[in-house]
């Protein structure tokens, strides 16, 4: 018998502990395969031989029925007994070599991997395909360190693009994180995830069979818009013109006016008052709830989340991500400031942190912060020094450029405040003119800027480009009605003046005066 063509796409890995109590573990198996399981293997730890051989014959009964392939999860012994299609091995059982000479050649071979370099030998060992993770923290694994889609797309970076060896990934993954997953793991070299493995999203879901349904219209959409991106074939269409977005301003201002959106604030202590009030002072409506625990019941009442990493303690972190995870699941966007991120190990290992497990619908940052982020996802970009949270020097030489390739990459937006501000969506990119110099010499404006984001982005919730175009104009236009008036003297009175001159902006003179041009990158 030749070795059967795999469709790894949903990929359902079985723990009887796991099982949902209203179902046997069998009848899970089956509705996940109802539901659009491609492949099976049948992981039990506890179980002796003779009582996994038992329970592998009557899985295969059902997998056989389906067209689905199973594999045993590290006994060789079972796999050979049942004629299954093939095995599963982890890094601490028996050797891929060994397996594949006890299984033949036309077994089916796979093996966990967490490194790059597990991930080659894989490869060298005849593996057909290599389980990658673990991505995220799981009920089943909780290793001292996940990979995330970062960590996933360097293994696949390290893996050549034409090679029959197949790859999934495995480890927390689940409905709503599946398409991020598939999306920013995509690696340069060409290469895309060919399945998720899953194993509470499937086996402890109160409906298998709907829960399998769904995690293959994520994943193939994710596979879709991962190779989109690959071909640089990013829509251009239904987007706005910067003209039109322009235009939208008013609208965008007065609704935002009208509704107050409930923004919720992770912000840092020095700046939390002067976010509030400039967010007061938009139209919008600040919330600075720092803890974890009440993350989730805001989920359900904000607009937009606004991640602000500037004085970092590990209950801002845990907070941070609680707050991600929940808007994520909700469908609230989730702005990210990643502030004095190149300035220490410790800010810059958390905006990883926070990339790697939370979807982030905007960054907004400095120069030096920018070229961090772009740093920490893959993205080659100049480096741009940091002094604490002050970005130095001059900038990028192509700053547009760089803009524009880390919001490609992300599948965000990217807003890069300076003298000049920079937006892209990775397809529209804008350079802004407005602002004035004390904006700079008072301390949270850029994270003024952020909040501004937040509120214009539970607004324009369908074109975050458009938001973080207005968030910027908006302030940057107060900033210089400030600086002009008369009572303004220095940055102490600069500050108060700000404030008011955001409540005092009139929708159609923040478009006539705006500087904003639009860049056209190859
Ligand atoms: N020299 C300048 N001329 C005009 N606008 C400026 C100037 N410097 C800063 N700005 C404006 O100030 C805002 C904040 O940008 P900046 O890059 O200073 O933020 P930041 O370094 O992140 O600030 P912070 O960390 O204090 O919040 C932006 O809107 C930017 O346009
Ligand atoms: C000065 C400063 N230090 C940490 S956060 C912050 C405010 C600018 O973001």
């Amino acid at each position: 018998m030749s070795k059967p063509t795999v469709d790894y796409s949903v990929y359902l890995v079985t723990d009887s502990g796991l099982n949902h109590p209203s179902r046997t573990l069998l009848q899970s198996v089956e509705d996940s395969i109802l539901g659009g399981v491609t492949l099976v293997q049948l992981r039990e730890k506890d179980l002796d031989t003779p009582a996994f051989i038992d329970l592998a014959r009557k899985v295969h009964e059902i997998t056989k029925k389906h067209n689905v392939p199973l594999l045993i999860n590290d006994n060789i012994e079972v796999a050979l007994a049942i004629d299954t299609e093939g095995a599963h091995v982890g890094q601490d059982d028996i050797s891929c070599t060994e397996a594949r000479r006890l299984l033949g050649p036309n077994k089916i071979l796979g093996i966990s991997t967490g490194t790059p370099e597990e991930a080659q030998k894989a490869l060298a060992d005849g593996a057909d395909y290599i389980g990658i993770g673990t991505c995220f923290m799981t009920q089943t694994k909780s290793p001292k360190r996940t990979l995330g889609p970062i960590g996933v797309r360097a293994i696949l970076e390290a893996l050549p693009k034409d090679h029959p060896l197949k790859t999934v990934v495995i480890g927390g993954i689940k409905r709503d994180n599946t398409r991020r997953v598939v999306e920013h793991s995509a690696g340069r070299n060409g290469r895309i995830l060919d399945g998720v493995a899953v194993v509470t999203g499937i086996v402890s879901a109160s409906d298998a069979k709907a829960a399998s349904q769904d995690l293959l219209r994520e994943f193939r959409t994710g596979y879709e818009n991962a190779s989109n991106y690959l071909q640089g074939q990013v829509s251009k269409e239904k987007k706005k013109s910067i003209d039109e977005v322009l235009q939208s301003f008013p609208q965008l201002l007065t609704t935002l006016r009208e509704k107050a959106p409930l923004t919720h604030h992770i912000s840092n202590y020095v700046v939390m008052n002067d976010t509030a009030n400039a967010t007061l002072a938009l139209g919008g409506s600040p919330i600075m709830a720092p803890s974890a625990s009440e993350a989730q019941d805001l989920s359900k009442v904000v607009s937009s989340v606004v991640l602000n990493i500037g004085t970092l303690t590990e209950s801002f972190v845990e907070c941070m991500l609680e707050a991600g995870k929940h808007a994520n699941a909700q469908s609230k966007p989730v702005i990210l400031d990643p502030v004095g991120a190149g300035a220490t190990s410790l800010r810059e290992a958390t905006a990883a942190r926070i990339l790697n497990h939370v979807h982030v619908d905007i960054i907004k940052g400095n120069a030096g912060e920018i070229s961090t982020i772009s740093k920490i996802v893959g993205c080659d970009s100049e480096s741009i020094a940091m002094r604490g949270v002050d970005s130095l020097g001059s900038g990028f030489t192509n700053p547009a450029a760089v803009v524009q390739a880390l919001a490609k990459r992300e599948k965000c937006v990217v807003a890069m405040t300076g003298k000049i501000d920079y937006v892209s969506d990775g397809v529209r990119t804008v350079a802004i003119e407005n602002g004035h110099e004390y904006q700079g010499r008072i301390t949270g404006s850029g994270c003024m800027i952020a909040s501004s984001i937040g509120s214009f982005a539970a607004i324009s919730t369908d074109d975050h480009f458009a938001a973080a175009v207005a968030g910027i104009l908006a302030l940057n236009l107060a900033g210089e009605h400030a600086a002009a008036r008369d009572d303004v003297r220095g940055p102490g009175t600069f500050r108060a003046a700000f404030i008011d001159e955001i409540a005092n902006l009139k929708p159609e003179q923040v478009v006539k005066e705006a500087r904003i041009k639009a860049i056209q990158l190859n």
